[in-house]
């Protein structure tokens, strides 16, 4: 797994190494790696480093004193580099002094210019000519997003960027956007992932991240969110051994869908098919419609009647009324971990005494989106999406999918995964009926409920991924919106993907 940190944690963990290892060499090893990471960018774009041009925007801190000292390093391999000071008085005085020791420019960002900005033309010239830009406007300590002058910068900037530690503009902690921000093509950050790289706007304006070790690693505490890679899912997406039948790779029941509706349940059980080798049962009014695109499915009319399952996915379609309301409390009631989507979580919003029908020590996934995660805690659901995840899983004792663009999954004991689409290709109606029979496979064959959400949540923004690009399989290639059942069909696809990725 990859760890994601705080700003808290990592600033914590930075005081514990300036006690060992002065400051000043900290920040020269993390504007080194700036450097060497813009170099590389600088090859990429114009095929070479020395006599190219670098344009650095630098706040009023520690991150601008990164790209002041990365814009000395690049004038030592011949950049040509020019510093826009968005704050003069505050610019960082070291770093300043050794770009301007190395022979690089600095300007001040405002001042007479062309037009109405208040854009210095020496300013707007340096990011107009620049063959790439460096992002140092604000880091760690970043408030809310970009201020108009620095605003009006990244407006005119239209080369490669590369952030220091983070996009300026996103919000650190929640990688919120709600104003001018910085798209950055690389982001260079130190000592661990923090979570505006992984969540929700932030993930997007953030680009390549690239992660340098500054010696912070001895120093930092346990990760406040974690990111499964697609290698370590692979390894364990369980398959059948050869001492494996039907039954010991865990059945699954699926109740889901109803007369009317059938295509939750034909989606919610052709996941489950298509997640695991074992056996999918559904139980419910759609029994023959399921049978019939199914026949592997064994289906029948109630949940009663479903015979044994080692776990139950259930909720999509199955209404709001009586019957649903049956449906559920059985589901709790039988002692198996339940993955519990769509109606069922508005069924426990609405009637409390649901809960009394679940054994506390059997695990319960939840899956809500926004509106059934407002319906289920009485309140909106706010920008700090992961605090929410976590407060209201160890509310309801349950592992809760928040789902979105970034997925958030939350543990009761406080773990959090997330896992970022990277894409929008899974806003299609059925798609959560998809995942919900995904996660039911899992749990049924023994994977732990939060792991389970986890690697159910990237199989099936993967698969959407693989649909969307059908026969090019690749992700620069444009895409072509897709239905549920097209990422359904997509699911083998992607499992081998990541059991491939496993083997590498
Ligand atoms: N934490 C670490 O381990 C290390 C941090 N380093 C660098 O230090 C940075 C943090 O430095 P600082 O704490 O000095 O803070 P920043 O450089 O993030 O911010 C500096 C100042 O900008 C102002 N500001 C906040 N939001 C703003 C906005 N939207 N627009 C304009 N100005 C805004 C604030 O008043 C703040 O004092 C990190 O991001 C990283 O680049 C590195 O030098 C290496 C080690
Ligand atoms: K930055």
């Amino acid at each position: 797994m990859l760890g994601v940190w705080t700003p808290d944690q990592i600033r914590a963990a930075e005081q514990q190494l300036f006690a060992r290892t002065p400051e000043p060499v900290v920040m020269r090893r993390a504007a080194h790696a700036v450097a060497v990471h813009t170099a590389r960018v600088l090859t990429e774009v114009t095929d070479g480093v020395a006599g190219r041009r670098v344009a650095l925007l630098v706040g009023a801190g520690n991150n601008g004193g990164d790209a002041l000292w990365a814009g000395a390093f690049l004038r030592r391999r011949g950049v040509g580099v020019t510093a826009v000071l968005l704050a003069p008085e505050k610019a960082h005085a070291a770093g300043l002094a050794a770009l301007r020791r190395a022979g690089g420019r600095a300007v001040p960002a405002e001042g007479a210019s062309a037009d109405t900005s208040g854009i210095g033309a020496e300013a707007a010239d340096a990011v107009e000519r620049a063959d790439v830009v460096i992002d140092g406007i604000v880091g760690l300590s970043a408030r809310g997003s970009l201020r108009p002058t620095a605003a009006e910068l990244v407006r005119r900037v239209s080369v490669p960027v590369v952030a220091v530690d983070l996009p300026s503009g996103v919000d650190p902690v929640t990688g919120a956007v709600d104003g001018p921000v910085v798209q950055a093509d690389l982001t260079v950050t130190f000592g661990g992932r923090k979570p505006c790289h992984v969540l929700g706007a932030g993930a997007v304006c953030s680009g390549e991240v690239e992660v340098v070790d500054i010696g912070l690693d001895d120093h930092l505490p346990a990760p406040e969110l974690r990111v499964l890679r697609p290698a370590e899912i692979g390894a364990d997406w369980p398959v059948p051994g050869p001492s494996d039948d039907k039954y010991s790779q865990g059945v699954v029941g699926v109740a889901a869908g109803s007369a009317t509706y059938p295509g939750a349940a034909v989606l919610a059980s052709g996941a489950a098919v298509q997640a695991t080798a074992g056996m999918v049962r559904y139980a419910g009014p759609a029994a023959d419609v399921v049978r019939s695109r199914w026949p592997e499915v064994v289906a029948t009319g109630s949940v009663g009647d479903a015979g044994r399952v080692q776990a139950w996915a259930v909720g999509p379609g199955i209404g709001l009324g009586a019957s649903g309301r049956d449906v559920l409390q059985h589901v709790l009631e039988s002692g198996r971990p339940v993955c519990a989507d769509a109606d069922s979580i508005t069924l426990l919003a609405n009637d409390p005494t649901l809960w009394d029908a679940r054994d506390p020590d059997v695990p319960l996934v939840l899956t809500p989106h926004a509106g059934e995660f407002a319906r289920l805690t009485g309140q909106e659901l706010g920008p700090d999406r992961v605090a929410a995840a976590r407060e209201v899983a160890a509310r309801f004792d349950a592992v809760v999918l928040l789902k979105g663009n970034t997925t958030i999954i939350a543990a009761p004991d406080g773990r959090v995964l997330v896992n970022d689409a990277q894409h929008a290709w899974l806003a299609t109606a059925g798609s959560g009926d998809v995942l919900t029979g995904l996660i039911g496979a899992l749990l049924a064959s023994g994977v732990e409920p939060w792991l389970a959400c986890g690697y159910a949540a990237h199989v099936h923004s993967l698969a959407a991924d693989l649909a969307a690009h059908g026969e090019t399989d690749d992700p620069t290639e444009p895409g072509a919106p897709i239905g549920a059942s097209a990422l359904l069909e997509a699911v083998p696809l992607a499992i081998r993907k990541i059991r491939r990725a496993a083997l590498a």
